[in-house]
């Protein structure tokens, strides 16, 4: 059980619920109802502008609904700033501050003001051993590749140990062998940890690699929402395949390895 600020306690792997939430920035609008399964990946696509950030910041606290609810476990969270919500979150870039060293970014999962405590000390070596970062503790996020940068990020959500780990696209900017390390880290994290991860990708290979279950967003709302294995299949949502490109799926793309099912 992890204690939350406000003092509740929300179990690992808590589902997230949006119940009718509606939101706009202006003219675009938004209606989301779903549900993400506890301790599962699932992967959100949907095309530029359909709203898979806009669903994150929502799930995040970093803007409220209109209408609706948020729920993560039982909790309503719908009116809970940031800070209260159980979540940690991963951007594409900028989640590091440039003047903190790796070991002090780390440490900022675990006290924003960096009082760190011994058994603090002793979480973050852990998490940069984890993520293969044992050595590089005093380097500032600029002496760091791209890669590098989203493993200290990982690292941090390692010791901030939240129910739910919302990603926006976090390996977009690296190359192919650095995304895929990335991945399979990210996946023997999940098998670990088995947070619920909403995990936005425009990749379909990352999203079969990884995703567990799909949701497709397509002009500010769910279109289609279902199994990864569904979503793959030929007989897979007819809005997706046109999004991805395809027809029925053909034998060879069946043939990518997913390496979790
Ligand atoms: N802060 C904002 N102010 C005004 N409009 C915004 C803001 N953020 C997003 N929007 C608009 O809301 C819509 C959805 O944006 P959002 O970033 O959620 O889409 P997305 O699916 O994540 O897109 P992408 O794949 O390009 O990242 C877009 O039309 C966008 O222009």
């Amino acid at each position: 059980m992890t204690p939350t600020h406000d003092g509740a306690d929300v179990k690992h792997g808590a589902a997230v619920r949006l119940d009718n939430v509606s939101f706009s920035y202006g003219e675009a609008s938004f209606l989301f109802n779903v549900q993400f399964a506890a301790s599962r990946i699932t992967a959100i696509m949907g095309p530029s502008g359909s709203g898979k950030s806009t669903l994150l910041n929502l799930v995040a606290g970093f803007e409220a609904p209109g209408s609706g609810r948020v729920l993560i476990g039982e909790a309503d969270v719908s009116a809970a700033p940031p800070s209260a919500r159980p979540v940690s979150m991963v951007f594409q870039e900028n989640n590091l501050f440039a003047h903190l060293s790796v070991e002090r970014n780390v440490g900022l999962g675990r006290s924003p003001s960096l009082s760190l405590t011994d058994v603090d000390r002793e979480a973050i070596a852990g998490a940069l051993q984890r993520v293969g970062l044992a050595g590089k503790e005093s380097r500032l996020p600029r002496e760091l590749s791209g890669g590098e940068r989203q493993r200290v990020a990982l690292a941090r959500v390692l010791v901030r140990d939240r129910p739910v780990l919302l990603l926006d696209e976090p390996f977009a900017s690296l190359g192919p062998a650095l995304r895929d390390d990335m991945l399979d880290l990210l996946a023997s994290v999940h098998a670990e940890r088995k947070m619920t991860v909403l995990f936005v990708t425009h990749q379909p290979e990352d999203a079969r690699r990884i995703g567990q279950n799909m949701v497709f967003l397509d002009n500010g709302t769910v279109a289609e929402a279902g199994t990864a294995a569904d979503f793959f299949d030929g007989s897979g949502p007819e809005a997706f395949r046109r999004y991805i490109g395809s027809g029925p799926v053909n034998a060879g793309s069946r043939d990518i390895a997913r390496k979790r099912t």
